[in-house]
């Protein structure tokens, strides 16, 4: 039969077109009202199947999910605590502050894994026993979306803090190494340089009076990070004072507005928001510029002046104080850390993420140090620490570069401050995917969150002893091999001898070997900035002790408490100090 219309589909691959040709070639039918009934008819036909496709489509999602909630519900039921009573669960009854009040009493009427409904579809299980919590935190990759949420929201698209591991993975292997390797196995963990930037500023605060503990606080951890992320010519920056005050608004906010879980684009609040955002990602384009332009250039020197090291002509370009001393090479971080971007991720996305992480948990570190080491409080164990730290400056350790080390009372102090003081109430994971068996039997299941509190832990009797409520440096020390006297406690009183009887006397323990030292968590997420943030923060006090002490107003009594407020649990209110400068 011939064909009617007289044109033949100008490809095979066009299926309309040959469909309608050899329907017209076996219909027989010629007219044009013929093929447009035709087209109707197609179109509705294809309409019906796709309405068809995404009807079951939409069944099936939803018959998984009420599958995975029958599921959720059958499995927590064999996890001791309380039922749910409410469609809202327990979650209108808690608020951020006593979450982890709730959490104890549960523990103490449960035991140590407990199941708390937050509401019908979520389900929170704590954990309080170390043994339990170490095998989950290793275990158990995946993080809450959640945290990934306020920092993609805050710094766009980035890597190292979202909730799948294996996303995060090498990123955290790349700044793990560049933290522990380079700075704390080859060279004194900050440099003098930036120790001296430091005590500069305190000069100038002091200049000023008492000084606000946690102003200063976050003003020393914000130095010591951008020197570290971005080297010499972080000090001599002039935004840095912008970028701090931006960092810290962005804070306060955070996580309210990753607490929405659909953005709220109509709340002019939320716009506000991210200008902040947007101009913190302006100055860290900047700051990152300089710090390439100033690396290639002096490297590209490095043929004419073979006698200078690229940082000692850049401190004279940079105009940062100058120093002889081992020096942090600018551009760290930024080659290696940021050379392996994906197309979609915010280039300075991880750098602004670690400035905010680092710079919050740091200074809460730092202000809840500096109160122990206040004149009045501790005559003993400020003796203890004095005899450590002439010994460094006049001993055979002042030209060590690993001379913090021996320091191991100011390290214990700093341990003991992270225990007291945890950056946050709740370490979290979650298993989305699979159920999560623990060698006890239990089963954990599938979309449950789990949470460590923290607090409770490290303030755990059963852990740490009586005085697990107490400030006890002592606690991470332990008696040297050669059995000489060793200190204990400041309360037994022959605890001096012992920092004169000789470096050897006491050994600092490794904190992470009590399961129940949890501030930088544990596991396969746990923080990677541990070991260079206890030591750096160790040299910090080090330098500042040398030159100060430390005391109160006069008049005035330290009455703050911990409390949670921008993202982290901080002494509120923030105690007020005095630097009295040291003779020489
Ligand atoms: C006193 C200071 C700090 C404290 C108390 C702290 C605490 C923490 C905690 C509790 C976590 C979560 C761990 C877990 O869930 O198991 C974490 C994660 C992390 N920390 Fe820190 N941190 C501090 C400083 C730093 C610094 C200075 C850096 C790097 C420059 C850093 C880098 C990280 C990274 C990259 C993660 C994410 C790990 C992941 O999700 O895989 N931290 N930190």
């Amino acid at each position: 039969m011939k064909s009617c219309s007289g044109a033949a589909p100008t490809t095979t691959n066009n299926f309309l077109a040959s469909l309608l040709q050899s329907w017209k070639a076996k219909s027989g039918i010629c007219n044009s009202q013929e093929t447009s009934q035709f087209l109707r008819d197609f179109v509705a036909w294809e309409f019906n199947a796709f309405l068809w496709i995404s009807l079951i489509a939409v069944t099936a999602l939803l018959l998984r999910k009420v599958f995975k909630l029958f599921r959720l519900w059958a499995q927590a039921r064999k996890i001791p605590g309380p039922p749910c009573n409410s469609f809202y669960g327990h979650s209108k009854l808690i608020s951020r502050e006593n979450l982890t009040e709730v959490l104890s009493a549960l523990h103490k009427e449960y035991g140590s894994v407990v199941k708390l409904w937050l509401g019908p579809t979520q389900l929170l299980v704590s954990m309080k026993d170390p043994a339990l919590i170490q095998e989950m935190l290793v275990k158990a990759e995946d993080k809450l979306p959640l945290t990934g949420r306020a920092f993609h929201l805050a710094f766009g698209s980035s890597n190292l803090f979202v909730s799948s591991f294996t996303k995060v993975q090498m990123r955290r292997e790349l700044l793990a190494a560049e933290l522990n390797e380079k700075f704390i196995e080859r060279a004194p963990v900050i440099p003098t340089k930036v120790v001296d930037c430091i005590m500069e500023r305190i000069h100038k605060f002091n200049a000023k009076g008492s000084v606000d503990c946690k102003m200063v606080s976050q003003h020393i951890a914000f130095t010591l990070l951008g020197a570290t992320l971005f080297g010499n010519t972080f000090l001599a920056w002039s935004k840095a004072t912008v970028y701090e005050e931006l960092l810290m608004m962005i804070a306060k906010d955070a996580c309210f507005w990753a607490s929405y879980s659909v953005t709220p684009f109509w709340k002019r609040g939320f716009w506000r928001y991210q200008r902040l955002c947007t101009k913190l990602k302006i100055l860290t384009q900047d700051i990152v510029q300089q710090c390439q332009k100033n690396y290639k250039l002096f490297c590209h020197m490095d043929e004419n002046f073979p006698n200078e090291t690229p940082n000692t002509r850049m401190d004279s370009a940079s105009g940062a104080p100058s120093c002889s001393c081992l020096e942090m090479p600018d551009n760290l971080l930024l080659h290696k850390f940021n050379g392996h971007l994906n197309a979609r991720e915010e280039p300075f996305g991880n750098i602004m993420g670690l400035m905010f992480h680092g710079c919050l948990t740091t200074a809460g570190l730092i202000g809840h140090a500096a109160p122990h080491f206040v004149f009045t409080d501790f005559g003993i164990f400020l003796g203890q620490i004095y005899s450590e730290l002439i010994m460094a400056r006049d001993g055979s350790m002042k030209q060590d570069p690993q001379c913090i080390d021996k320091m191991r009372l100011l390290l214990a102090t700093v341990y003991e401050s992270a225990r007291l003081l945890p950056a946050g109430p709740l370490l979290q994971r979650c298993s989305l995917k699979h159920d999560f068996s623990l060698k006890t039997g239990a089963t954990i299941p599938a979309g449950a969150v789990l949470v460590v509190p923290v607090q409770l832990v490290q303030m755990d009797d059963s852990s740490w002893g009586k005085d697990a409520h107490e400030f006890n440096p002592y606690r991470f020390l332990s008696k040297a091999r050669d059995g000489s006297d060793l200190m204990l406690n400041p309360s037994t009183g022959n605890a001096e001898n012992h920092v004169h009887s000789g470096e050897s006397s006491v050994v600092l323990n490794d904190p992470n070997d009590n399961a129940a030292f949890l501030p930088f968590g544990s596991g396969t997420r746990a923080c990677v900035g541990q070991k260079f943030v206890i030591r750096g923060v160790a040299t910090l006090f080090a330098s500042l002790l040398e030159q100060y002490e430390l005391r109160l107003p006069s008049g005035s009594q330290s009455d703050s408490k911990p409390a949670a407020k921008d993202s982290v649990l901080q002494l509120l209110p923030s105690p007020e100090m005095v630097f009295v400068r040291r003779n020489s």
